[in-house]
């Protein structure tokens, strides 16, 4: 079988116990991230992979070949796994051009200067720095000696390449133009690429799945769609969601295929497939409430707490009582005025319902016939544009 496989990797550092029965599938051509908090793990199961650490227990294939056999006590060398890794810190060497830093690997491979030549400008390139070969790192840009480092990682044609938080020196803007120049990449290399990232933006946008780690477990593993939208816990849906995801705890009943939930966003119901076994957490996302500045049909009163315009958008914080704070983020400018009571829908079927004793995502079936009434008010709540 193509593609990386880890099975039941268990690691410790000393009695600590880092990675956790740590099962991965990386597909042949997968931009494969893992993310989590600081401390989770993702560096050390990068690490794994590419024989930098052993773990005690597990076994890691790569294209069908066994790299690690924990029982066997069998751990193949680094430079018998066909991987190529980027570090944080790019580490190139300073008293050689940026051409012949990209040369170094394979000059050491005794290959012919013409093909060394050919194989190097390709790879400069592609990543758009063909013009700085002749400079020494020092007179390069922090993005221009991130470039100058991946290309050093592309040009050897690695089947895999791993990249350790590769963006992270980098000014907001740079960042941004890196992830679409590492994106185009991977699109036109076809390289298996394993990212390792605490930015969730980073992760969303770049890959095709997602691995979210917490405390050295693998929580989820899925499409970013998947992971943004349907989360599996709550602390997946905390840490993934930008801005931060609504959490309402609220009372639930359960019957006949769905759940009444009362809070202080008053009742909602919502279709619902698996009873959860007491209070729950609803998850609304900031970007899915619309917010009204007149009365309308099943909208929530709530009054505006904060105004927070952030260029092409603007972030509200709604209160009923000045406690719990509701995120909404609205497209453009706007602004209302501070204590303004407003009305706020939301589409019921975009709602996440977590058992609140769990933490785990409550199974919704497909969302259907959902409908919810304001504590004051009795009438239900609807997909609504904003009106202002
Ligand atoms: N060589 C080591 N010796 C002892 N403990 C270590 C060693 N390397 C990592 N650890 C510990 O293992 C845990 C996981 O570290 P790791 O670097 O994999 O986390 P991470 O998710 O990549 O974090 P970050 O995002 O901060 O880089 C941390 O608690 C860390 O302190």
């Amino acid at each position: 079988m193509s593609g990386i496989k880890l099975e039941k990797i268990n690691k410790y550092f000393d009695k600590n116990h880092i990675l956790k029965n740590l099962d991965l599938y990386i597909e042949d051509g997968d931009f494969m991230t893992l993310l989590g908090p600081s401390g989770c793990g993702k560096t050390t199961t990068l690490r794994v992979i590419t024989g930098l650490e052993n773990p005690e227990e597990g076994i890691l294939t790569i294209n069908g070949k066994e790299m690690i056999n924990g029982a066997k006590g069998y751990y193949a060398p680094p430079s018998k796994r066909g991987l190529n890794l980027v570090f944080q810190s790019y580490a190139l060497w300073p008293h050689m051009t940026v051409f012949d830093n990209v040369a170094f690997g394979l000059s050491i491979n005794k290959m012919p200067k013409a093909e060394i030549r050919t194989k190097v400008e390709s790879a400069l390139e592609k990543m758009r720095i063909a013009k700085y070969k002749d400079r020494y790192p020092s007179e390069l840009s922090g993005g221009q000696q991130q470039r100058v480092a991946i290309a050093r990682a592309i040009v050897t044609e690695p089947r895999i390449l791993l990249l350790d938080e590769p963006l992270s020196n980098l000014d907001a803007k740079l960042r941004l133009e890196m992830r679409a120049e590492l994106k185009r990449l991977h699109r036109e290399l076809k390289t298996t690429i394993v990212y390792v990232t605490h930015d969730q933006v980073e992760a969303l946008t770049l890959s095709t799945k997602i691995a979210i780690f917490f405390e050295g477990n693998m929580v989820q593993v899925d499409t970013p769609r998947n992971i943004y939208r349907h989360p599996v816990d709550i602390r997946v849906a905390d840490f993934i969601g930008n801005p931060k995801i609504n959490f309402v705890d609220a009372d639930c009943k359960y019957s006949n295929g769905s759940i009444t939930t009362t809070s202080e966003l008053g009742t909602l119901t919502v279709p619902c497939t698996q009873p959860p076994s007491g209070k729950v957490v609803l998850a609304i996302y900031p970007e899915d409430i619309q917010i009204s500045s007149e009365k309308v049909e099943g909208g929530i009163p709530l009054s505006v707490y904060s105004v927070m315009p952030a260029g092409s958008e603007t972030l509200f914080q709604l209160t009923t009582s000045g406690e719990n704070l509701i995120l909404a983020k609205v497209i453009g400018e706007l602004d209302l005025p501070i204590g303004k009571m407003v009305w706020v829908t939301f589409p019921l079927e975009k709602v996440n319902v977590y058992d609140k004793e769990t933490g785990v995502l409550v199974e919704r079936g497909n969302g259907t016939g959902s409908s919810a009434s304001a504590p004051a008010a009795d009438h239900g709540t609807k997909l609504g544009a904003s009106s202002f």
